[in-house]
């Protein structure tokens, strides 16, 4: 008999956590953007993934315990439409292996949007880089 599939939706802080750690894990391994994360990274990895639990967590569950500016660190990094692209194929592949529901929908559409509005805001700066950010 087949298996039945049971994923079930992220739910709370632990489901966050795996989200994360998994998708971070994926990207490190991958030639294409791993390194420019490493690279920036470095030794900061905890303090990285611990940032972005409080992202996810914020975005999706209404905690409001992310109070950064996303933008700025990605500014000046050597990053286009391919590493976008990149990140979220890893992202939707490793969310699907694990997460089905409204919350992963959510997950999914959040990610995109924002990688959107990063490629805008990276064009606008890269076209004139004195006029001021937001
Ligand atoms: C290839 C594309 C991307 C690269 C290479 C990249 C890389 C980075 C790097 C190096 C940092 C700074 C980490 C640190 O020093 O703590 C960062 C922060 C962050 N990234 Fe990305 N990123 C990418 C795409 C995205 C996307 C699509 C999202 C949308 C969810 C995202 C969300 C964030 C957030 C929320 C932070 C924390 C900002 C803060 O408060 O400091 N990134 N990213």
């Amino acid at each position: 008999m087949e298996m039945e599939e049971q994923r079930s939706d992220i739910s709370n802080l632990d489901d966050i956590k795996l989200l994360v750690d998994s998708f971070y894990g994926k990207v490190r391994q991958d030639a294409l953007i791993g390194p420019i994360f490493d690279r920036e990274i470095g030794n900061n990895w905890p303090t990285h993934l611990e940032k972005m639990y409080r992202f996810w967590q914020t975005i999706l569950f209404d905690a409001h315990t992310y109070n950064g500016r996303p933008f700025p660190p990605h500014a000046k990094l050597p990053i286009d439409k391919e590493h976008f692209e990149r990140w979220l194929t890893l992202f939707e592949s490793n969310l699907d292996a694990q997460f089905a529901g409204p919350v992963t929908e959510e997950a999914r559409f959040r990610a995109h949007k924002m990688a959107e509005l990063f490629q805008i805001k990276l064009q606008h700066i890269r076209q004139d880089p004195f006029r001021p950010l937001l």
